[in-house]
């Protein structure tokens, strides 16, 4: 179990993004975190992936402390993440980097195949392209994805993973999705505003202005999300941005 105690962080500014959050991701369950634009979202799992530091608060995996913990400890440890915008790993080739996500030389065809096939990507076409600018933003996106599902790790995050992501890949992913919660040990986050994904989340919580708002069973918040009584009371100009 992930747990998150007294959570806050402030921009370089000094303007305050998220205050006092605490929160526990139980494992075996695919939780959603939704929630207005600017709410503190993507800052949070930053947060939990060591990229940025808690002004105050600590994280626990399993219990042990990883606040002190680099990104490259933190990793080893089991946490992966997949950004919202994925970073660009120069100079590899595809097949190295979902090599390298899966701790594995020498991955069959076959099993790139699985993997890449998985995010919508025809692994033939792919495997030995080099990752850079000549792939879109929704290909980069798809791959990072794919890294973070070959690794199967002890929690995978994954930031708006409907971003860039064309329909027919997005449907595919909540496939991917839906499987994955089902053989799930450690715990599974996505970071979303999809109707679609919070439809097939186990528990959903909405992070809004800098705090956890409302948090629980899936069955009991999506209703109220959807009737759209809990997002505008956390954002009243939700109904304008739509
Ligand atoms: N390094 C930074 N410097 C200044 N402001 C920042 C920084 N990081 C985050 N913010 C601000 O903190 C707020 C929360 O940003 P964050 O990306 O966490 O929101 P979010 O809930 O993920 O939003 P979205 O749904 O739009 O992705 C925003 O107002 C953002 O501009």
């Amino acid at each position: 179990m992930l747990c998150l105690e007294h959570i806050s962080w402030n921009t370089p500014e000094g303007t305050p993004v998220l205050r006092d959050v605490s929160l526990e991701i139980p494992d075996g369950k695919l939780v959603v975190i939704t929630g207005p634009n600017g709410g503190g979202k993507t800052t949070l799992a930053k947060i939990v992936a060591g990229i940025e530091t808690p002004l105050t608060g600590r994280i626990l995996l399993d219990g042990e402390e990883i606040t002190a913990l680099d990104v490259t400890q933190r990793a080893r440890k089991g946490l992966s993440f997949a950004f919202q915008q994925p970073v660009r790993f120069k100079g590899m080739t595809v097949r190295q980097l979902v090599e390298l996500a899966a701790g594995e030389r020498g991955l069959t065809e076959a099993k790139l195949c699985d993997i890449l096939s998985r995010v919508g990507l025809c692994a033939r076409e792919y495997v030995d392209r080099e990752v850079n600018s000549t792939l879109s933003g929704g290909e980069i996106k798809r791959i990072e994805i794919a890294t973070v599902l070959a690794r199967h790790t002890r929690l995978s995050v994954f930031d708006e993973p409907e971003a860039g992501i064309d329909l027919w890949s997005f449907a595919s992913l909540i496939d991917v999705f839906q499987k994955l919660r089902g053989t799930l040990s450690g715990s599974l986050v996505i970071i979303s505003h999809q109707e679609r994904i919070l439809q097939i989340a186990d528990e959903i919580v909405l992070v809004s202005n800098g705090g956890v708002t409302e948090k629980g069973p899936a069955p009991e918040v999506l209703p109220r999300l959807l009737q759209n009584q809990v997002l505008c009371e956390a954002c009243p100009n939700q109904k304008e941005a739509d």
